[in-house]
């Protein structure tokens, strides 16, 4: 797992979710996330059902925020769960080992070692930058990726604002998956947003193999 993990934005216009996917699909994307916090639970049912389609056309694994229930329903490819949702090991046990299951960890090291202990296939640090859809009281710090570096054995995520700059040196600091939403849904043109996101990993990739 590396490169652009996508997230889609609160919009309830399912025709223009699904067109601005596709296109960032077609770009190339590592995993997407049905993140829609407005949507009640029939246009979660609509929009999560659309897009674990085109997820499937394209074989991208289709991860779902929050919602271990959707996540069952749709047969999706995962769940990603944060502070105040299911418990990682309850969720692990329900879903059996074949499933994704992601968690949110901010800037906590030590809740990342749980979370991996517990049976989470990834984790995600940050926010890290100012982001355009969500507050957080604390910002995380890069220095968090040099001790996940040393300590975590499964992949970790960076979220929070990320654009193609700002993320650079945190994909440097061994970031596995860059996690976005406005950087490339609120783009003029999102296949190439999400082309510059995955130049990023090509430099980097470039980097790790003349080191
Ligand atoms: C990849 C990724 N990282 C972090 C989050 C945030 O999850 P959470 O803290 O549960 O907040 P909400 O997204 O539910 O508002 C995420 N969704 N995805
Ligand atoms: C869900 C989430 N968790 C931390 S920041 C964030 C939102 C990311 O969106 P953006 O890439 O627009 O800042
Ligand atoms: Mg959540």
């Amino acid at each position: 797992m590396q490169g652009l993990y996508l997230v889609t934005p609160n919009w309830d216009d399912t025709p223009r979710l699904l067109a601005a996917t596709e296109l960032a699909l077609a770009a190339g994307v590592a995993l997407l996330q049905y993140r829609n916090k407005d949507a009640g639970p029939e246009l979660r049912m609509e929009q999560g059902r659309a897009l674990r389609a085109l997820c499937r056309r394209h074989g991208v694994p289709f991860i779902v925020n929050d919602h271990v229930d959707l996540c069952l329903l749709l047969d999706a490819d995962g769940v990603h769960l944060g502070g105040t949702d299911a418990e990682v090991a309850k969720v692990r046990a329900l879903l059996g080992p074949g499933k994704i299951i992601g968690a949110s960890c901010y800037g906590d090291m030590q809740r990342a070692l749980d979370a991996q202990a517990a049976g989470a296939s990834y984790v995600a640090f940050g926010g890290f930058y100012p982001s355009r859809v969500k507050q957080y009281a604390v910002t995380t710090q890069p220095a968090i990726l040099d001790q996940a570096r040393a300590l975590m054995s499964v992949p970790y995520v960076v979220i929070g604002g990320m654009t193609p700059a700002n993320a650079a040196p945190l994909a440097a600091r061994g970031a596995h998956m860059v996690a976005a939403i406005s950087s490339v849904y609120l783009a003029d043109d999102p296949a190439a947003a999400v082309r510059e996101f995955n130049g990023l990993y090509r430099t980097t990739e470039i980097r790790d193999a003349a080191a």
